[in-house]
């Protein structure tokens, strides 16, 4: 899939300042985010995934490069860039229904009615099948459950760009393979442009249509990316048994452990 470049990510350094002098986290970074795709960002631990993300997101801004969605520079966060962490991020106090309700009204008070926005909110449960548990509160349903509700308030902002840091890492195995699926469905069905930061190697490849591999840092910067051409709808028994998924997985995991092994 070729489409126009959503994002474009341009010749970004990211530097922080710590107590034993600068840091240089991401050196150089440039690449093109398409239209419609499943992007997913890998690498070993503290490589720079997050600060990429949040840089996409709007929550920092480069210390040098810059950042464009839609041409327009990013110098914020916007309802056209959804986050979803690893952590849900739920309001404890509200229920499912008013957590989402909360993003809905921020981004299209003014713009819908009451009966549209609360038709819109359950559509967007319904998505991620949470609308029987409208009214329970996040300690009332499991982590799995807590994840969807984070993926629905998102979605509910309509956003261009799904970002997400490690939506599935803290769920068990099961969970994680249920919730891949729905996001694999969902964005079949939005187009959504989805950006995934992943450890997973199996999960980096059956999201994907393209996964970029990260160098380590410091002065990460993009060291390959990998176009991942199986047809979609993808099941991931089927893949289990597919020549070509292993040689994408493979390609990765050469990435990781040979040409970029991580300092023990
Ligand atoms: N605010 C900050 N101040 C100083 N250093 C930072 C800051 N944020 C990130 N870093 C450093 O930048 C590097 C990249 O961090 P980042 O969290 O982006 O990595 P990551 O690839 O997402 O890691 P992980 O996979 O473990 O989540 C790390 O060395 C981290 O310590």
């Amino acid at each position: 899939m070729r489409t126009h470049p959503i994002i474009q990510v341009q010749q970004v350094s990211q530097r922080f300042n710590t107590r034993s002098g600068e840091f240089l986290a991401l050196d150089n970074v440039s690449f093109d985010i398409h239209a419609g795709e499943t992007l997913s960002l890998i690498g070993h631990s503290g490589c720079g995934k997050s600060t990429l993300l949040n840089l996409i997101a709007g929550l920092t801004r480069p210390t040098s490069g810059g950042l464009l969605c839609n041409n327009r520079e990013i110098d914020g966060p916007g309802p056209e860039r959804g986050v979803v962490f690893q952590n849900h991020s739920l309001l404890p106090w509200l229920t499912t229904y008013d957590n989402v309700a909360l993003a809905v009204r921020q981004v299209f008070r003014g713009e819908m009615s009451k009966a549209e926005m609360h038709e819109w909110i359950m559509h967007n449960l319904d998505l991620v099948q949470m609308s029987h548990a409208w009214n329970k509160r996040p300690h009332e349903i499991s982590g799995g459950m807590k994840q969807r509700v984070g993926i629905a308030r998102a979605l509910a902002m309509k956003p261009a760009v799904l970002l997400m840091d490690e939506p599935f890492g803290a769920l068990d195995a099961l969970t994680r393979a249920h919730l891949q699926d729905a996001v694999m469905e969902i964005q079949q069905r939005l187009r959504t442009t989805i950006v995934l930061i992943t450890h997973d190697v199996d999960e980096a490849v059956l999201l994907s249509d393209r996964v970029m591999m990260m160098t380590n840092g410091p002065a990460a910067t993009v060291g390959e990316i990998m176009d991942v051409a199986l047809e979609r709808p993808r099941s991931r028994v089927a893949l289990a048994e597919d020549a070509q998924y292993q040689r994408y997985r493979q390609q990765v995991l050469q990435f990781l452990y040979e040409k970029q092994p991580k300092a023990a």
